[in-house]
């Protein structure tokens, strides 16, 4: 699947937005909410994925796109707010995306929560990023990126922003997945080869 934001006029008018530090909400549009069966095949453990569907289906995470023009003027940005948790031993994640224009870079500003920027090149090159309040990570364009939330009890809450025409290609990360999985072991993140990759 592929999505990107509709194609519009430019900007030409100021636009401040009100976020919550705490929480990553904005209250200027709504969320984008993904609950964990928006997550299907994207966990490794494929037993304690179906069980917290059935047992609730809890919202993973959500996310603000201020929802600019696609233009390769414009910049993206907003909030995402993945929520802590575990599937099995595999940390709570975003779903992941290429930029559809794949050499599309982006910026994550950290603002609350512990977590890690797990990226990959079409390559297989894969890159890890500590996030932690205050800590900026940027995603060099080519690169599939997924927020994971390490900590045990705070939402991973972070500011992003890229051009207005990158795009999402979701369609790779479904069919195929991530290389690498973050797993918990001993109350510390650990890298390890995704069982389920599709090369
Ligand atoms: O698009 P995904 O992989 O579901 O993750 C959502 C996050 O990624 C973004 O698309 C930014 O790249 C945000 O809209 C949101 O924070």
């Amino acid at each position: 699947m592929t999505e990107s934001t509709t194609v519009a006029e430019a900007t030409t008018v100021a636009v401040a937005t009100q976020f919550d530090l705490a929480t990553g909400l904005a209250e200027s549009v709504p969320s984008l909410r993904r609950p964990l069966s928006a997550m299907t095949g994207m966990y490794a453990d494929t037993a304690a994925f179906e069980a917290a569907v059935a047992d609730g289906d809890p919202l993973t995470y959500e996310f603000y796109d201020m929802g600019v023009p696609a233009l390769e003027t414009e910049i993206a940005y907003g909030t995402s707010i993945t929520y802590p948790g575990k599937v099995g031993d595999e940390y709570h994640m975003t779903k992941g995306h290429f930029h559809e224009r794949l050499e599309s870079a982006e910026i994550y500003f950290c603002l609350s929560g512990r977590g890690l920027m797990l990226m990959e090149s079409p390559e297989g090159d894969v890159q890890v990023e500590e996030f932690a309040p205050g800590r900026a990570v940027y995603v060099p364009g080519r690169y599939a990126h997924r927020s994971v939330n390490t900590s045990p009890d705070e939402p991973l809450i972070t500011f992003f922003a890229f051009p207005g025409d990158a795009g999402h290609d979701y369609g790779t990360i479904e069919t195929k997945g991530f290389r690498k999985i973050v797993v918990d072991r001993d109350g510390e993140p650990e890298l390890l080869d995704n069982p389920r990759w599709v090369g």
